[in-house]
């Protein structure tokens, strides 16, 4: 099942410097497992901002939100989901 994720993220302008170094990286490898794994087959950055919009490819809305919760910037991003449906209209279906 496919989802159109955005995600907004928002760190603490104070955050100690090495955490967030360190939420960063283990953001990078957890959403690259995630793609390797095919389950996101969609990441972009949007541009000007802290923010991405994403398509995610998982089999329910629960491994939606494990993948989602277990980001390790779940905490700090502002998360708005939208499932997608096949188009009648699209070609090749
Ligand atoms: O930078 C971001 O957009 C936040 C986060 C979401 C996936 C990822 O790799 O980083």
């Amino acid at each position: 099942m496919l989802y159109h994720i955005r995600m907004d993220v928002n760190l603490p302008a104070d955050m100690d410097p090495e955490v967030r170094a360190d939420l960063l990286a283990r953001e990078r490898a957890y959403s690259q497992k995630a793609q390797r794994e095919g389950r996101w087959p969609h990441l972009w950055r949007v541009a000007g901002e802290f923010a991405n919009v994403s398509v995610v490819d998982v089999a329910d809305h629960d491994e939606l939100h494990a993948l989602l919760s277990g980001l390790p910037l779940f905490a700090y991003m502002d998360i708005e989901v939208t499932p997608l449906a096949v188009h009648p209209n699209k070609i090749d279906q």
